[in-house]
């Protein structure tokens, strides 16, 4: 670990993400677009939040910042007790592969390979070891153990996002960054990967966090969080898919 890691890392925070007044704004020759206009909140550990608002509210970049593939114009994104600027690219690299897994719509596997491989690939990529009994459980955890042999082709779609699930886990992340993991699947298969985030956050304390447009997706997450114009407009707790439903037609209004 570097100094710059050491000396802001807080291990015992119960706030997995934290951003703060988190502005991100695009220059343009059209004009400057500000997607973020200061965002905070704070992800606690362990819980499962939903990200929704309108086209364009900024839920990407909400995600994007958090995860640090892109960095703020103003304010501080702390993850897992590192604040993320200030950090070299390098650096940023390290936690993201330490701390951060991702899932996006698309599984991103290679179809070349069997699910067991392709969760080991990143730790292989990254010159690091691959244990047997770390991949099998992250198989295990996302309920697919018994297919571990498989090739992508060969499992359905639902069973291909839970490997890239799988895929993520495997490296213990702080927090999972989820971007419309179910927008590719059918109601069945997609329920199946939301009931497996949630399963997550309860059973095993991970932390997610996910961009969904879908209230029905939102209403598995503990937490529903609100943009529109780049701002946090409001949070729901526990709440089902036709008050959340309720929330976002208020919104497009
Ligand atoms: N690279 C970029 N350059 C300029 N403007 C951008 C860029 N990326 C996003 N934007 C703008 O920033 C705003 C927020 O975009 P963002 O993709 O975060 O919204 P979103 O809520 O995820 O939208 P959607 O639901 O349509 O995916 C939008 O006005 C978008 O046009």
């Amino acid at each position: 670990m570097t100094g710059t890691l050491s000396q802001t890392a807080a291990p015992e925070t119960t706030i997995a993400v934290a951003l703060d007044g988190v502005t991100r704004t695009y220059r343009s020759r059209a004009g400057d677009v500000h997607a973020l206009r200061g965002v905070t909140h704070a992800f606690p550990r362990g819980s499962f939040t939903a990200v929704m608002g309108p086209s364009g509210s900024g839920k990407s970049t909400l995600l994007q910042v958090a995860a640090g593939l892109d960095r703020p114009t103003r304010g501080e994104v702390t993850v897992a007790g590192v604040a993320l600027t200030g950090l070299g690219q390098t650096e940023l690299t390290r936690v993201r592969r330490d701390s951060m897994g991702f899932v996006f719509q698309a599984y991103n596997l290679l179809d070349a390979l069997t699910a067991y491989d392709n969760v080991a690939l990143p730790a292989r990529l990254a010159g690091r070891r691959v244990h047997r009994d770390a991949v099998i459980g992250a198989l295990d955890q996302v309920g697919l153990d018994g297919l571990a042999k498989r090739r992508p082709p060969e499992l359905s779609g639902g069973q291909q996002q839970r490997v890239a699930v799988a895929r993520a886990l495997h490296s213990r992340p702080d927090v999972l960054f989820a971007d419309e993991p179910t927008g590719a699947l059918d109601r069945g298969s997609g329920r199946q990967v939301l009931e497996l985030l949630r399963r997550l956050t309860d059973d095993h304390g991970q932390t997610v966090v996910m961009v969904t447009h879908d209230p029905l997706a939102a209403s598995f997450a503990h937490h529903v969080l609100f943009l529109a114009d780049g701002q946090v407009v409001g949070r729901l707790h526990q709440a089902d898919a036709s008050r959340i439903a309720a929330a976002m037609n208020e919104l497009e209004r």
